[in-house]
């Protein structure tokens, strides 16, 4: 008996209309005509089938901040307004409320995995088991004391022991988090590394995300960021660099060779003035390039749909070539390439592959008429035209409504923190 049967969507990336059967989480049918009995099945006529976004670079405790500190570069964004209210307001109860908000957010715009940074992973960990959601999760690690840590020694020691307990975890999975380059010093970075390769982990960090990082790496370590990253031996495959706005020709073939990722923000890089990365040469340079939205305090969004059509229409202007990067490869990037980078089997609409995949509903105007689902999903459509979200088999969101979690709460919840954020800014 299958777990769940989505009878009769169109799958653009198939060109036919199928019915796919799940069991244990996987497909492990992708047929015309299934007739075999399910626990749960799925009417999707008229819907498309596509697999779901992996949102490879965020904050999603930051959905709490969201709207704060607008209209500012980085540097100031983050010492003058992010971090004075983090060092005020972040507590487990902070990262939890926010990551509900920011997950539920997630799972509305079609996301069943999400790599996330921040405090108090944890609680985050909690939330996405109980809603049933993919995230990766690393605490910030820096050079200075935060509400994690106050030096070197007890960062890497809390993270070897966070890794360890969430190891065999079914849907979350540790990665290290070292901030940035400018953030943490060599001697950090270099045991980072250490300790990824001895736990078997991922680094997840930020990397040459504006010119001022890019130059005052330079001069302080006389190499650009990823040459820097490189010389340290950290840039591998097991590493995922988020934004690379800047880089040297020479790094970028060096990201491809070393197999590092890069985690694409188009939309945190624009509002913050950072810069625009040169992704379309990354793929052709033959980078391994996913797609995130950085956290909800500087997108404002988690909605990767919106991401991924102003990844693609970026490119296109800047390089003045229309076929920069084409729709297929967004839906790609956006997609299989995220899931692969942390090695989840997803991405693909096959037997074998997890069942983690997004129904389309195409009724609205906007989509009228449509000739190219494809094209249509990265240029047209909107996420609220995501009707269903499914992650490894669980339904998380069937008609818009969300399955795992109270939408009218988790608003309610962030009411609450607003009030009194407020308080404080107004003070
Ligand atoms: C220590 S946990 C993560 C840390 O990162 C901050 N942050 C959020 N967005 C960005 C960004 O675009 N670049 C660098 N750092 C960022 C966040 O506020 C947390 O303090
Ligand atoms: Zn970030």
């Amino acid at each position: 008996m299958l777990d769940l049967l989505i009878k009769g969507a169109y799958i653009p990336q198939k060109g036919k209309v199928l019915d796919v059967g799940v069991k244990d989480g996987v497909i492990i049918r992708v047929e015309e005509g299934i007739e075999e009995e399910a626990r749960y099945t799925i009417k999707a006529e008229g819907k498309l089938l596509f697999p779901s976004f992996a949102n490879m670079h965020t904050h999603i405790s930051m959905s709490l901040l969201r709207g704060i500190g607008a209209d500012l570069p980085l540097m100031d964004w983050l010492q003058k307004v992010i971090w004075p209210l983090e060092s005020e307001f972040v507590s487990p109860q902070f990262v939890r409320d926010g990551a509900l908000l920011g997950i539920a957010e997630a799972i509305k715009s079609g996301t069943t995995l999400l790599m996330d940074m921040y405090f108090f992973e944890e609680e985050i960990a909690k939330v996405a088991k109980e809603v049933g959601i993919r995230v990766g999760l690393g605490f910030g690690i820096l050079d200075f004391p935060t509400k994690v840590a106050k030096t070197q020694e007890e960062y890497l020691a809390r993270a070897r022991e966070f890794a360890r307990n969430l190891k065999g975890e079914d849907l979350v999975f540790p990665v290290l988090c070292p901030h940035a380059p400018y953030t943490c010093g060599p001697d950090t970075l270099r045991k980072v590394k250490a300790l990824a390769d001895e736990e078997g982990l991922y680094i997840h960090i930020h990397v040459s995300e504006t010119l001022h990082e890019f130059q005052s790496i330079k001069e302080q370590y006389g190499k650009t960021p990823v040459a820097y990253l490189d010389h340290l031996g950290l840039l591998a495959p097991n590493l995922l660099m988020a934004h690379v706005v800047w880089t040297e020709p020479f790094e970028r073939d060096l990201i491809a060779h070393r197999g590092a990722k890069v985690l694409h923000c188009p939309e945190s890089n624009l509002k913050l003035g950072s810069g625009i990365a040169p992704v379309s040469d990354y793929l052709k340079r033959g980078v391994h390039v996913c797609l995130g939205t950085d956290g909800p305090a500087s997108n404002d969004n988690l909605d990767m749909l919106e991401e991924m059509s102003t990844m693609v229409k970026l490119q296109k202007g800047v390089t003045g070539d229309p076929g920069a990067i084409d729709a297929p490869t967004a839906l790609k990037v956006a997609t299989q390439m995220g899931f692969q980078a942390v090695n989840i089997k997803a991405g693909l609409i096959e037997p074998g592959y997890e069942a983690d995949l997004i129904l389309v509903d195409t009724s609205g105007l906007h989509l009228q008429p449509l000739y190219d689902p494809i094209a249509q999903l990265v240029y047209s459509a909107k996420s609220s035209d995501i009707d269903t979200v499914v992650c490894k088999g669980r339904v998380l969101m069937e008609k818009r409504e969300l399955k795992t979690i109270d939408e009218e709460e988790v608003k309610f919840v962030a009411k609450r923190w607003k009030e009194k954020i407020l308080q404080k800014i107004r003070n």
